[in-house]
């Protein structure tokens, strides 16, 4: 009896018995047991705020391929914290460095793999690379980010900035003493760009191949499938920017996106309307861009007449979510829900403007009504009606009241800096 018990509780505190010889006990723990591809199981350090406690505490975050199903396990205690079950909606996809996971409310920032199995496998199918729109496809952007989608990419990082003549002669520094350098230097400084981080399998070198020759009239004899060729007007004018190897995209991703160390440093300027600018505020929620459409509803929004004034992809924590939602709080049935959608990946949150004064009412007008199916049935041309799926996943929250179009765009673009 005492040995059945001695074998339940490490079975039950994460560790298989192999019996050898009959007599000896070989334990590993479960999270090593990779080899079987029935239980391959990935491994996360996570990072989460125990707000009873007042403390972050590390929990060990284990993903089972097989069934989609996670695992919570208290190191430092020694036991599992949450046992193993199904999660709704969530892929092998959604597991890296830096992600963060939401588990029954519990936002779970993952910071470091648990093991090498996990590591290797990881960086194998999800490395990152650094990809730039250059000035004269921002217009594009739209058509440019269905490409990268399309070509099985996910868009990690995204955000609008503009460089200044010394930043854009630190990140072609290689080019120094070239025929072209101070060309290309003025050209990269001339007007916004929109840089990404993008992941994928081998995705430098695939990247590197979407993107076809430097000449986009080269591009367009030789690789006419290429996105210089598609998108490109010339030899320098080339649309798009990627990394050429693992160094430059660690290099150049720090550059664009820098970890908390390097943030005060860089200082590169992020794209963000000006006072005097009409503007109104609209999300792109986190559905719509986990489901790859995030280019046709920039191409949308473009080809209908109005301007990205500031465009970035960001993650929003609970606390913002519903600060954000507040008026909705207590009058929109919804309002969790909404919260909920809100937090569940990454969105893109843009500063919207048009021609004349009547942006707001236009954009609205433009988005449809709140829920997709009076969209379908009133406004079947609307954002709503085309992308949204029932009232909480409607594909878009546009700013109601003009008088709050301000604190909207402030909120993301000043605030939430
Ligand atoms: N001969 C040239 N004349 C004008 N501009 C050029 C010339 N050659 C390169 N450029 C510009 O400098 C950039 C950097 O040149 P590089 O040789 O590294 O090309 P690339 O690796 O294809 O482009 P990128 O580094 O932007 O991804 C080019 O993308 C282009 O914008």
């Amino acid at each position: 009896m005492v040995a059945m018990s001695f074998y339940t509780t490490l079975l039950k505190n994460g560790f298989w018995i192999i019996p050898i010889a009959g007599v000896l006990l070989f334990l590993i723990p479960h999270e090593y047991n990779n080899n079987s591809e029935d239980e391959i199981c990935f491994s996360f350090i996570s990072q989460w705020y125990d707000t009873v406690a007042g403390t972050f505490r590390n929990l060990q975050l284990n993903f089972y391929r097989k069934d989609k199903s996670v695992e919570l396990y208290d190191n430092q205690a020694k036991k599992i914290f949450l046992k193993r079950f199904h999660l709704q909606g969530i892929e092998e996809r959604d597991f890296y460095i830096g992600n963060t996971i939401v588990i029954l409310s519990r936002h779970l920032k993952i910071i470091d793999y648990a093991n090498d199995f996990t590591k290797q496998e990881v960086n194998k199918r999800r490395q990152r690379t650094f990809a730039m729109v250059k000035p004269d496809a921002v217009s594009k952007v739209g058509e440019i980010v269905t490409f990268i989608q399309d070509s099985g990419f996910e868009i990690t990082q995204m955000k609008m900035v503009k460089l200044d003549q010394e930043q854009a002669k630190i990140f072609y520094e290689e080019h120094l003493g070239r025929s072209f350098y101070r060309d290309l230097v003025e050209y990269i400084a001339s007007g916004p760009v929109v840089a990404m981080e993008l992941v994928g399998n081998d995705s430098i070198a695939n990247w590197r191949k979407l993107l076809g020759p430097t000449d986009s009239e080269v591009a367009r004899l030789e690789v006419p499938d290429s996105l210089r060729a598609k998108f490109g007007t010339n030899n320098q004018k080339n649309a798009a920017h990627g990394s050429d190897s693992t160094f430059s995209a660690l290099r150049e991703l720090e550059f664009f996106f820098p970890s908390e160390d390097n943030k005060k440093q860089q200082n590169i300027r992020l794209v963000t309307p000006k006072e005097s600018d009409l503007t109104t505020c609209c999300l792109i929620k986190p559905h719509v861009v986990r489901s790859g459409k995030l280019g046709n509803i920039l191409i949308s929004i473009i080809k209908n007449g109005f301007h990205l004034s500031a465009l970035k992809m960001i993650r929003l924590e609970k606390s913002q979510a519903e600060e954000f939602l507040e008026i909705y709080k207590g009058v929109v049935p919804e309002y969790q829900k909404m919260v909920q959608q809100l937090i569940s990946g990454p969105l893109v949150a843009l500063a919207i403007s048009g021609i004349g004064d009547l942006v707001h009412e236009n954009f609205r007008k433009f988005v449809g009504p709140q829920d997709p199916d009076v969209a379908k049935e009133l406004r079947p041309h609307s954002l709503r009606a085309l992308f949204g799926e029932d009232k909480v996943r409607n594909g878009i929250h546009c700013t109601d009241l003009l008088e709050d179009t301000h604190l909207e765009v402030d909120f993301f673009f000043k605030i939430l800096q």
